[in-house]
């Protein structure tokens, strides 16, 4: 049975403060800290990049923090040297942006070090995915369009997380935007284990107990609480 990870979007972060605001976070429970790289053109947005994560890595070192990072870039081979030169621990690109190179792609993320992790937009069907579950170590169910935090959850996507679930067990399934202590056991009851929260946690009256919450969530579903 795979964990249960929780991992803040540091996108809800404060990006001039960002050692300290992860450390904070880190400290509050999260397992992870999701990193979310944007490229302002596979997405309509601009976030940060390796050297960003490179500075991170240099504050929070590896074995204090897991750098789980989405990469919404046109061409994730690209940019795979240079995230596992800054320090990213787990490295997650859209199929979208790979479709004819997406073993290369896979390979070199494992090459240089890194877990592997694929996703897919809400609009594009599981099953294209078929043949990279057993290559992976991570895929993502995109529950908004990726760009910008601050969305509503897709709970239709939740037919994409039971599909791969039910196929495989062990696997790691993380869910990523909109997710909150109100829609959590949507999200777990499908089979999702790793969750991705910026909303949810950073504006929450308390992001601690809103950690709690999350994690809870699927530890109860997997009969571990
Ligand atoms: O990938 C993302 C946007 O593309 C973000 O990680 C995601 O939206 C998290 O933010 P929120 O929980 O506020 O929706």
């Amino acid at each position: 049975m795979p964990g249960a990870y929780i991992s803040p979007s540091i996108l809800s972060g404060d990006f001039a403060d960002l050692a300290n605001d992860c450390q904070r976070i880190l400290d509050l429970g999260a397992d992870w800290l999701h990193v979310d790289i944007m490229d302002g053109h596979f997405v309509p947005n601009l976030t940060l990049g390796p050297p960003i994560v490179k500075s991170l890595r240099d504050h929070i070192p590896k074995g204090k923090a897991f750098l789980d990072c989405h990469l919404m870039v046109s061409n994730p081979l690209q940019w795979v040297p240079d995230m596992a030169a800054a320090g990213a621990d787990q490295y997650t690109f859209h199929y979208e942006a790979a479709v004819e190179k997406t073993d290369e792609v896979i390979a070199s993320i494992k090459e240089h070090g890194m877990k592997a992790g694929i996703t897919i937009k809400p609009g594009t069907p599981v099953e294209v995915l078929d043949p990279y579950f057993s290559k992976v170590d991570l895929v993502l169910i995109m529950t908004v369009e990726p760009g910008f935090g601050g969305q509503k959850f897709m709970p239709e996507m939740m037919s994409k997380v039971k599909y791969i679930r039910e196929r495989y067990p062990e696997l790691n399934i993380e869910v990523d935007g909109g997710l909150t202590a109100d829609n959590i056991d949507v999200a777990t009851q499908a089979g999702a284990n790793c969750i991705v929260a910026g909303t949810g946690v950073y504006k929450a009256e308390s992001p601690r107990d809103a950690i709690v919450v999350l994690r809870n969530s699927v530890l109860k579903q997997q009969g571990k609480l």
